[in-house]
């Protein structure tokens, strides 16, 4: 990255905000920043050329500026969110329209023309409010442009014509209807996407989990095992970043389904995953291999199959301290560990870990055994594309 790149991104985040919700929402508070900036342009030339007179003007200046600060400040630290309005939508809109209104009340000939600022508010709208929160918000408009003008009417009759102020009050309530109608609609059709989407993003997830767990115990499923054994020796092969295996196999548990029935071996199957689970860490995978057959894969290099061999001896101790259902059934497995040397076939060490199981199977069950890794010579390497 440039330095002049860089520059630009740390001012855009510290003015817009690192987070990409908060920076999507400031950008749209920008429009807010755009419309008081000109009308504060334009108020200040008023208030020189004596269209506007000082005081109200200069308490109109302060009531655009109050509030854009504010609004900004809120949206970008994101107290929004706190206040249950994260992008203060209908807040900014109604916060506008009273500055409308009484820059209507102080702008004399060309207060006809400040009204064209409220389709900058709906437009605003239109994008960020709710389909309810339109309908308020162009009920608000009507309701306080009828308040400002017949309250015009009353204290200044010389000024404000009650005729003419009829005509333009009928004349922007029949089409602020039919604006705020409109955004109304978009409003309808945005939350009709934003629950599709959501919904899509559910089924997405749902597929996903289809595909890669396994539906009894919840671990990750044979297929998405492999997919992430092949990336961890893809990271083996550029990083060096080595890992171990272990196939687990639970004892005796024909016995369960024999004995209990077969809602108790699944209900067994549930356990030890839920126990191994809890004694993993966070970087350790245990995938359902088939039947009542696990593997686990643990990224090696530094404890290597000692480290393996300390994980399962804490899932062995955490089934016997932890018995199923009725306090009679102990889980109990035998395990094979070996390392994946890099470049090795990953067939070659599951056919390692198996016989490590066989052999732990074959000495007495409940218990461990490690394979190690043959020495270069003995066995055969393979390129990383036939993994
Ligand atoms: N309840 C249940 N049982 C299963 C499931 N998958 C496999 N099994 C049963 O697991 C049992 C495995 O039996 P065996 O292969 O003889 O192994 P074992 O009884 O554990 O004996 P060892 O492995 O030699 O200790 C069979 O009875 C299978 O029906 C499952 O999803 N749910």
């Amino acid at each position: 990255m440039t330095t002049v790149s860089a520059c630009w991104r740390a001012l855009t985040d510290l003015v817009l905000g690192a987070d990409a919700r908060v920076r999507r929402r400031v950008r749209l508070s920008m429009i807010a920043v755009w419309g008081y900036s000109i009308s504060s342009v334009l108020l200040v030339y008023a208030m020189q050329i004596g269209l506007v007179a000082r005081v109200p003007g200069e308490m109109l200046l302060a009531y655009m500026w109050v509030g854009m600060t504010t609004f900004y400040l809120l949206v970008r630290t994101d107290w929004s969110t706190r206040l249950g309005s994260p992008g203060m939508d209908l807040p900014q809109c109604l916060y506008a329209l009273v500055a409308i209104l009484f820059a209507y009340a102080i702008t004399g000939p060309v207060r006809s023309s400040v009204l064209m600022m409220i389709a900058l508010v709906l437009v605003f709208g239109m994008f960020t409010l709710s389909a309810r929160q339109v309908f308020i918000m162009g009920a608000a408009t009507v309701l306080g442009l009828g308040v400002v003008m017949a309250t015009l009417v009353q204290l200044y009759p010389a000024e404000f014509d009650p005729k003419l102020e009829l005509i333009k009050f009928v004349l922007a309530a029949s089409t602020l209807p039919a604006v705020s109608a409109v955004a109304f609609y978009v409003a309808q059709v945005r939350g009709r996407l934003v629950q599709q989407k959501a919904e899509l993003r559910k089924a997405f997830d749902r597929l996903q989990d289809i595909a890669t767990r396994d539906e009894l115990t919840g671990l990750v499923n044979r297929r998405h095992m492999l997919s992430l054994i092949q990336q961890a020796m893809q990271r083996q092969q550029r990083a060096g970043e080595g890992f171990c295996l272990a196939l687990i196999d639970l004892d005796h548990f024909k016995r369960i389904n024999d004995l209990h029935g077969h809602q108790a071996g699944d209900a067994a199957l549930r356990h030890f995953a839920e126990t191994a689970r809890a004694e993993l860490r966070q970087t350790d995978t245990l995938a359902r291999w088939g039947g009542e057959e696990f593997l686990l894969m643990l990224p090696s290099p530094d404890p290597g199959p000692g480290g393996a061999l300390q994980a399962l001896g804490r899932i062995r101790e955490a089934l016997q301290a932890q018995p199923l259902a009725d306090g009679s059934l102990r889980l109990g497995f035998s395990a094979g560990i070996t390392e994946h040397p890099a470049g090795e076939a990953l067939d070659l060490t599951l056919e390692r870990a198996d016989r490590a199981l066989y052999a732990a199977k074959a000495a007495g069950r409940q218990r461990t055994e490690v394979l190690p890794v043959p020495a270069p010579r003995e066995r055969p390497l393979v390129k990383p594309a036939q993994v």
